[in-house]
């Protein structure tokens, strides 16, 4: 049976045209549940589909501190695990002065499935930021990065055939 978006027992029923006023509240409510005892830094994060799902997250702290996962993250992971692949925006939720941006780890993740996304950040006094993924990882290293010399289009079509060698001397 083909897969699909209502045959899914677990994939949330699409909200389209959502707000980001909405949004902010669904990262908000999120970042209630975040597991914050050492920084004492609670964020919520809720990405939004292409076609209109949301996922939150929360940042989840470990008293091993270097395994704590950001709610940027946790939000895009279960979106990923449950099978979303296109994505339209990221909105951060947390109570710092300023509008908190990603983290560089999440930045990194973030391009890797998302591109160049929008990304909202809000505080609880309302004070908001908006920033795209490329503005905040210019020169951003990818799959493309991975690319030997030898095996970019353009030099494969410059790349003569292989001459036949024999094993035998
Ligand atoms: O964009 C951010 C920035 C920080 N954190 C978390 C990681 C850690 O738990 C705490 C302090 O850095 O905040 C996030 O979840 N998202
Ligand atoms: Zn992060």
């Amino acid at each position: 049976m083909t897969e699909s978006a209502t045959t899914d027992p677990v994939k949330p029923e699409p909200k389209t045209n959502l707000s980001d006023a909405a949004l902010i509240a669904a990262a908000q409510a999120a970042r209630r549940h975040a597991h914050a005892p050492y920084s004492k830094f609670s964020v919520g994060a809720v990405i939004q589909t292409r076609d209109g799902r949301f996922y939150t997250g929360c940042n989840i702290e470990n008293a091993s501190f270097g395994l704590t996962v950001c709610a940027e993250r946790v939000a895009l992971f279960k979106a990923l695990s449950e099978g979303e692949r296109a994505f339209r925006a990221v909105v951060i939720a947390a109570d710092a002065a300023t509008p908190t941006p990603p983290c560089g780890a999440c930045r990194q993740v973030l391009w890797e499935f998302c591109g160049d996304i929008r990304i909202v950040s809000t505080n609880p006094q309302g004070v908001t930021g908006e920033w795209s993924l490329a503005a905040l990882l210019p020169a951003a290293f990818d799959d493309q990065n991975l690319k030997p010399l030898d095996q970019t289009p353009a030099q494969a079509a410059e790349t003569p055939a292989p001459q036949s060698t024999s094993t035998q001397s």
